[in-house]
């Protein structure tokens, strides 16, 4: 073996070949060298996308087993050109976990969450060195408490094993953590919130897991996995949910008022269904065809930098994304905090004009990202991106079934889901939602009291009778407000206008009210606002590299 400060050198073997291996600060290689002493073909493996390095030869998958021969090693590597391995392009070297903190939602999907962490995440985790914590939760919420109350010293980051409600569950732990920790109110939509360098990951073991698919291009545990242990990190845009002066949600994948709104609180009628609910319910209400009255403010972004019809996609190393950054933290400074100090208290990103439009809506989406999974590749807005500071506001107006049911056939095929008549597509940096005037919300003061279980309570008395749905304040179970009531004891509920009539074919009363489906959680306002905060996360993952793209 020869050794110089640059690089090592070594012949090698794999089974009965001789190769020549070289190792250097960045890349290790090696190339078979023929009976004649002739050189053939090279593989390279940049250093950073090495899993791990183990004497003997070692099987992982589908059974751990270990050799232990003197004279072998096993190096487990990001296989050039797979999903995951690394453009060489690609600027920053990113630094690895070595201790990660894991929940287990055991009940996701197909329940196959331990299973999946135990058989394909746990022995890659082990031959990379990583150490992880592992919580099988009990309980819904019970992730974002941990996050938001234990002491996490250590931890270069939270994964979740489960769906995208898993997600969710580490988004508001995070996000609400880093804005406890640096005193800044998240209740507050004109402040600029602390960005977040505590990074999540998913491995996606739920039903839908839209997060994972629009991050990543593939919904698969090892391509996750591998992500994480060579410490991929990309930002994420987040929108803030707020009514009045308190905030309700923080959503990454989407705000939805109207269609949404109704599958959603229809199919939790049908849990029982398990996960046909939805398609049940998208019938239903599709059969139902409604259309609500609605007045929507938006703040449109900069049209110069991009356009949700500019036919574009958000890929791995986007340009888009990396240029706003300067934009977003124009007083970013490298330090050991991603983006810390110096950071101004209020955001420029709410100046501007405001736009209003007004009418009677299908659907009204508000999202971050494509939205895309398994079932719509492309997703909800196919141009949107995940780190500019922007989400899509999609309004689609009222229109016949026939047009409507095209509208969602669309995001199943390759047409343009925008290019019908009645569905316009912007741009945004926030949307303020209200009923139009002799719609409003009737606001009757109602003490806030709940507990858990009340809220619990409340939730079921309107499922069991959705039309509650549009008179209730139901409460989700986000963190904003279990913290939210500590701080408000006399916060109003409201109570919405209805209209008395049956029409439909599925004979439910048409209701001049819908409701927002936020990330899968129904929300217990109807006037909301909407604010998006620039890459507020970061996920380790690296977006969607071309070889994955859907
Ligand atoms: N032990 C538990 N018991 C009951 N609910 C739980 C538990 N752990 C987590 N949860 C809740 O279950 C909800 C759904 O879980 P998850 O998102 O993992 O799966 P899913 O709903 O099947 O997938 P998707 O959200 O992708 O459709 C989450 O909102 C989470 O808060």
């Amino acid at each position: 073996m020869e050794i110089d400060s640059e690089r090592v050198e070594s012949s090698l073997w794999i089974g009965n070949k001789r190769y020549r291996a070289f190792l250097s600060g960045w890349y290790f290689s090696w190339t078979e060298i023929d009976k004649r002493n002739r050189e053939k073909k090279t593989i390279s493996v940049p250093v950073s996308e090495v899993i791990g390095v183990k004497e003997g030869r070692v099987e992982i998958q589908p059974q751990k087993k270990v050799e232990d021969t003197d004279l072998d090693f096993t190096c487990k590597f990001l296989k050039p050109g797979c999903p995951g391995s690394m453009d060489h392009s690609t600027p920053n070297r990113p630094s690895r976990p070595h201790q990660l903190l894991v929940f287990i939602n055991p009940f996701g999907g197909k329940k196959r969450g331990k299973q999946i962490f135990h058989s394909l995440v746990a022995p890659l985790f082990e031959l990379a060195g990583i150490s992880s914590h592992v919580v099988a939760t009990e309980r819904a919420n019970q992730a974002r408490d941990y996050i938001l109350k234990k002491d996490l010293t250590g931890f270069d980051g939270v994964i979740c094993v489960g769906g995208d409600g898993m997600f969710s569950e580490l988004l508001h732990g995070v996000i609400g953590r880093t804005q406890q920790e640096a005193g800044v109110s998240e209740h507050d939509p004109t402040v600029m919130l602390q960005p977040c360098d505590l990074h999540i990951g998913i491995i996606p073991a739920g039903s839908t897991d839209c997060v994972c698919f629009t991050t990543m291009g593939i919904n698969d545990p090892v391509t996750s996995t591998l992500h994480i242990i060579i410490g991929d990190s990309q930002p994420l845009d987040v929108c803030s949910v707020h009514y009045q002066s308190t905030l309700v949600r923080y959503s990454v994948s989407m705000v939805g008022y109207g269609f949404y709104g109704d599958v959603l609180a229809e199919s939790e009628r049908h849990r029982w269904m398990g996960p046909l609910r939805y398609d049940y319910s998208g019938c239903m209400v599709y059969l139902s065809n409604r259309s609500y009255p609605g007045l929507v403010q938006y703040l449109p972004a900069d049209s110069h930098i991009s356009s949700p019809r500019d036919n574009t996609r958000c890929l791995s190393g986007c340009r888009v994304c990396s240029e706003s950054k300067e934009r977003l933290f124009p007083h970013f400074e490298s330090s050991s905090s991603l983006y810390s100090a110096n950071v101004s208290q209020y955001s420029s990103e709410l100046e501007g004009e405001w736009v209003t439009v007004e009418g009677r809506f299908k659907c009204i989406s508000l999202t971050c990202i494509s939205s895309s999974c398994p079932r719509s590749p492309k997703g909800l807005s196919p141009s949107a991106h995940l780190a500019d500071g922007t989400a899509d506001l999609i309004l689609v107006r009222e229109t016949n079934p026939l047009g409507f049911l095209t509208y969602l056939h669309r995001h199943t095929n390759t047409q343009d889901q925008f290019d019908l008549p009645f569905v316009e597509v912007h741009r945004v940096k926030a949307v303020r939602f209200s009923l139009p005037p002799g719609e409003e919300e009737e606001e009757e003061e109602e003490e806030y009291e709940g507990g858990d279980q009340e809220i619990q309570a409340s939730t079921e008395s309107v499922l069991e009778d959705p039309e509650k749905l549009c008179c209730s304040n139901t409460a989700g179970h986000s963190q904003q407000h279990l913290t939210g009531r500590k701080e408000r004891g006399n916060v109003t509920t409201s109570r919405v206008k209805r209209r008395g009539f049956v029409c439909g074919p599925c004979g439910t009363k048409p209701r001049s009210v819908s409701v927002w489906n936020c990330d899968g959680e129904i929300l217990p306002h109807t006037e909301i606002s909407c604010r998006v905060h620039g890459q507020l996360v970061r996920l380790f993952a690296r977006g969607i590299e071309d070889s994955t793209m859907p």
